[in-house]
């Protein structure tokens, strides 16, 4: 069976409900942007690509089931609304915000087509946001590739174990995923002999998601104590246990700082530390140029119930019940909480960025161009290794 976080066809949109993962598998319809808005929000559908993706389609859907206008220029005001308004889910992943961009693009030159009506419109927004689905499928297989072609090349060859934050897979993405299809490439080459995933607290995409999916590919993998077990598990260097860190981002600025789930930044202090290589792979449509560094990523905090409260279901010391689910504190009552959920990650920590068309290293300077991997298209770019694309 194939992980779908993500099911669509014109006119329905279904979500996997990744709170209830990984003991329930159960889809959430989703039948306009303000049940898209709300998905993003409760994270019942979760990762920078995988946002951008369900906030598009369920306007989609919205304008498939419903009769916005026949005129051109009403429909793109509807659409344009509905973009500024999902945009407001989550604030820190840039990919909502670059696929609004493009789709506000879109709409406004479908608009603006001689004889355009609001038919025309609607179906120029929808082919575009069903687009994003099978792009985003085949850019995550460009960057396995290339990521793992980076790692085996750098390991001297052979077999290599890899860590792993969050959760970067196919219920992070459209499929494959990003730092989790570095490990899928890995795996299918034969070059992976383990790949290591952090519970990641306080949501626990490691323990909850990416165990899972790792355990339905059946590939080699063991859960570690969130990042704490990071640096003991680095010690005996790159040769003996962990050749390199990869991570998803959920948003890269121009200098290569990136933004990425709570916990990567002290990760990449400690492979510094052991010098072990540490690697962000991310789609382009997660590099924002527009942002010059990491100081001005926006860092979403989330609500302080997240963190004191563990929610499950009830295990009564032999199996685990799925119906019955509870919820218990695990903080002391009237502790103030900080829960932020993203932290950011200086280039100068970071060995490389694995794209869809290659991995950016840093030139002789010191510092990523991560203009030329933006100003480049799918074909005809050979990746280096060296010194960028
Ligand atoms: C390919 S997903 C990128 C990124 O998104 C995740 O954040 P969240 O689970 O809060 O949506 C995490 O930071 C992943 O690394």
């Amino acid at each position: 069976m194939v992980l779908e976080a993500i099911r669509y066809k014109p006119g329905s949109l279904q979500i996997l409900n990744q709170l209830k993962l990984p003991h329930q598998e159960e889809y959430d319809e989703i039948h306009n942007s303000t049940d898209g808005w709300h998905a993003i929000k409760d994270m019942r559908t979760r990762g920078a690509p995988a946002i951008a993706i369900v906030a598009a389609l369920s306007l989609a859907v919205e304008l498939q089931n419903s009769e916005i206008s026949d005129k051109a220029d009403e429909v793109a005001a509807f659409v344009l609304e509905k973009l500024e308004y999902l945009v407001t889910s989550r604030p820190t992943a840039v990919n909502l915000a670059d696929a609004a961009r493009k789709l506000k693009k879109i709409v406004e030159s479908a608009a603006s087509a001689n004889g355009s009506d609001g038919a025309a419109v609607s179906k120029a927004f929808c082919d575009a946001a069903a687009q994003m689905l099978i792009a985003d499928v085949s850019d995550n297989q460009g960057i396995g590739k290339y990521g793992a072609e980076w790692i085996s090349k750098q390991a001297g060859g052979g077999q290599v174990s890899v860590l792993t934050h969050c959760n970067t897979g196919s219920l992070a993405t459209a499929g494959y995923g990003t730092a989790l299809g570095v490990i899928r490439s890995l795996h299918a080459n034969g070059s992976l002999k383990r790949a290591f995933c952090t519970e990641t607290r306080p949501y626990n995409q490691g323990s909850r998601l990416t165990a899972f999916e790792l355990v339905h590919d059946k590939i080699p993998a063991t859960l570690i104590t969130d990042s704490m077990a990071s640096a003991l598990l680095q010690l005996k260097g790159p040769s003996e246990r962990i050749a390199a860190i990869v991570v998803g981002a959920d948003r890269v600025a121009a200098n290569g700082d990136t933004a990425n789930k709570i916990g990567t930044y002290q990760l990449a202090i400690t492979a510094k530390h052991h010098g072990v290589k540490f690697l962000v792979a991310a789609p382009r449509t997660t590099i924002d140029l527009q942002t010059k560094s990491g100081a001005g990523i926006t860092i979403e905090e989330r609500p302080g119930k997240e963190m004191t409260f563990i929610k499950g279901p009830r295990f009564d010391g032999v199996d685990i019940d799925v119906t019955q689910a509870e919820t218990v504190s695990i903080a002391a009552k009237g502790i103030d909480v900080w829960n932020p959920a993203f932290d950011v990650t200086p280039a100068e920590l970071i060995d490389g960025i694995i794209t869809e068309i290659g991995v950016v290293e840093k030139g002789e300077d010191g510092k990523f161009d991560l203009t030329i991997a933006m100003e480049a298209h799918h074909e005809g770019i050979k990746p280096t290794t060296v010194g960028g694309l």
